[in-house]
């Protein structure tokens, strides 16, 4: 099978191409990255050259990925676990699975794979921002992950953003609740301020402009002064002021406190609901 991965990376085997690996997809394509072989169901089309497979099934036993990345749903993972251990006798597994653990993900892999085998699995949790080269990326390696296979996963991700490691598992399901699905809370303080300002009496393209405009000036800001968000927040506050009269409401013990930390509790144990 031909390969149209970069000269400096072994072949990459993207297992699932939807929002997440598509976003992963469109972040490495921008920095020059290709995965080689790209499985998806449903997927149409891909810029060529990139091999579009339908199954894990129908690829060549004779391919050898040097890094298989998952990026399936979580619950649609078994199904394609038999066709993928294979290739994990050869490259380690990146999952980006929500959950799914180091552990039963390698015992699965084992449960098809000749005895004695000791497949590597090394777990992460990206976000949607990869796309446009803004993700944030926590990996966990097992102990018996070689530093190579933690440094290639290292570099495949940080094409795409920022990375970090942990050194206990569980840290992340917790860093799933707030980076993994945390643009979708940004998201969703758009959309609202957006209504908001709709509900003001603000023509809706205007509202729209400014809600989106704010949430990612603001995000730009911060990211390049450096400066705490606390401090940020402060700068808009004026003692006296309309931001304080807000920030009255928002901040009340019972208000985005509480919302906040009982959304990412809430995340964080489906995160560990979804191990099994
Ligand atoms: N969407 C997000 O923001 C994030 C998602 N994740 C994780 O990424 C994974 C994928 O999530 P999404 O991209 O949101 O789901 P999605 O449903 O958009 O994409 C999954 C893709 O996998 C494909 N697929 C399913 N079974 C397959 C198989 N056997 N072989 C090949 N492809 C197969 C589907 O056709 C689909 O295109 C999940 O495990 C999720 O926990 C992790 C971080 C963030
Ligand atoms: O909602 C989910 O389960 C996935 C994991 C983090 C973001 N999306």
């Amino acid at each position: 099978m031909a390969d149209a991965h970069s000269p400096s990376l072994p072949p990459i085997l993207l297992v699932g191409c939807g929002k997440m690996g598509g976003a992963m997809l469109e972040g490495w394509l921008a920095e020059g990255l290709a995965p080689s072989v790209i499985v998806d169901r449903h997927r149409d089309t891909l810029p060529a050259p990139h091999r579009l497979v339908r199954d894990v099934a129908d690829l060549p036993a004779d391919f050898r990925p040097g890094l298989i990345v998952l990026a399936m749903k979580p619950q649609k993972v078994a199904a394609a676990i038999a066709a993928i251990a294979p290739f994990a006798a050869h490259a380690p597994v990146l999952s980006v699975l929500a959950g799914r653990t180091v552990g039963g993900l390698t015992d699965a892999l084992r449960a098809h794979m000749p005895a004695g085998a000791h497949p590597v699995v090394i777990r992460s949790m990206p976000n949607t921002p990869a796309a446009v080269g803004e993700g944030m990326t926590v990996s966990y390696a097992p102990p018996h992950a070689t530093a190579a296979q933690r440094a290639l996963c290292d570099r495949v991700l940080s094409a795409i953003g920022r990375t970090a490691w942990v050194e206990h598992e569980p840290e992340i399901d917790v860093v799933t609740a707030i980076s993994g699905s945390g643009p979708a809370y940004v998201f969703l303080l758009a959309e609202l301020l957006e209504q908001a300002g709709v509900e003001g009496g603000l023509p809706p393209a205007l509202a729209r402009q400014i809600a989106r405009q704010t949430v990612s000036g603001a995000g730009v800001l911060m990211q390049r002064s450096g400066i705490d968000a606390e401090q940020l927040r402060r700068n808009v506050t004026s003692p006296g002021g309309t931001t304080q009269q807000a920030l009255s409401v928002l901040m009340a013990p019972d208000a985005w406190p509480a919302t906040l930390r009982a959304a990412v509790r809430a995340a964080s144990r489906r995160a560990r609901e979804l191990a099994s």
